[in-house]
């Protein structure tokens, strides 16, 4: 049997002496698409962090389809947290994509067709093929997320890790995000950071609950009671599935 995207084992992590990641478990399979949620400092960014291989456990393991995730790193699509544009940056859709093959490119400074083609591929895969000279300047917030994920599909990843890539867009466009997330998912693994319990438990299989420890729970498992677990009394769930019920 192939190794697993994602296995996580006995995993402690701290920043000095601040303990953030307990004896932490985790295994994501092939094709899953799951969501990491938990409150503000509970450890979410740290665990994707760790399997990208930019911080190292104090003890125990984790790899990335077998490989030390440094290795594995190569199957890995990563879209950070706060991706900054700066808008008046001159560049095009297209320039930010092909930046993403930097790390697979021979020639530094100069892409090479097969280069360009991919860029010009993925940015058709999200929806923006027809934007591709449109100046960085000229996109909506929802178009340049599509933009910071086409550049993280160009080193043709299998496993897709984004944090909180819709934390600035009005609902609409975070749904239409998701939807497109949803198409990838035919093809690739995915985790995504999210606040929005409710709202990600329409689109995956899971939710893995980070907050010191981590707990994997099936999205029909999700209830109040773990919500006020990690979030506290003060917080409630709202399903978004449940919003229109009755209309
Ligand atoms: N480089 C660092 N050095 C020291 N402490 C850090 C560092 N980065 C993060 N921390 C601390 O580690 C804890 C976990 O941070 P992390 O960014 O993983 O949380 P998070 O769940 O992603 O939070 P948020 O939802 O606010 O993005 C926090 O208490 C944070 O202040």
């Amino acid at each position: 049997m192939n190794p697993p995207p994602i296995h996580i084992e006995n995993l402690d992590f701290s920043y000095g002496p601040v303990s953030v990641l307990e004896k932490a478990n985790l295994e994501i399979g092939d094709r899953e698409f799951v969501s990491v949620v938990g409150p503000n400092g509970g450890g979410k960014t740290t665990l994707l962090k760790i399997l990208l291989g930019l911080l190292e456990p104090r003890a125990g393991s984790a790899s990335v389809y077998g490989e030390t995730p440094i290795l594995g790193r190569k199957w890995i699509g990563y879209l950070p947290q706060h991706s900054h544009l700066d808008s008046k940056f001159p560049v095009t859709a297209l320039d930010v994509v092909l930046m993403g093959r930097l790390g697979k490119t021979r020639r530094l400074g100069f892409y090479s067709k097969t280069d360009r083609a991919i860029a010009s591929n993925m940015l058709e895969r999200v929806g923006l093929e027809k934007l591709s000279h449109r100046p960085l300047a000229a996109l909506s917030g929802g178009q340049c997320q599509r933009v910071l994920i086409a550049r993280a599909l160009v080193t043709e990843p299998k496993l897709l890790l984004l944090d909180e890539p819709t934390s600035s867009l009005d609902d609409y466009v975070e749904r239409e995000l998701y939807d497109l997330l949803l198409e990838l998912n035919k093809e690739l693994t995915i985790v995504v950071v999210s606040h929005d319990v409710g709202f990600v438990s329409r689109y995956v299989e899971k939710v893995i609950c980070v907050n010191r420890v981590v707990h994997v729970h099936p999205v029909s498992e999700i209830s109040e009671d773990i919500i006020h677990d990690m979030y506290g009394e003060h917080v409630h769930m709202v399903r978004h599935d449940q919003e229109h019920g009755d209309g």
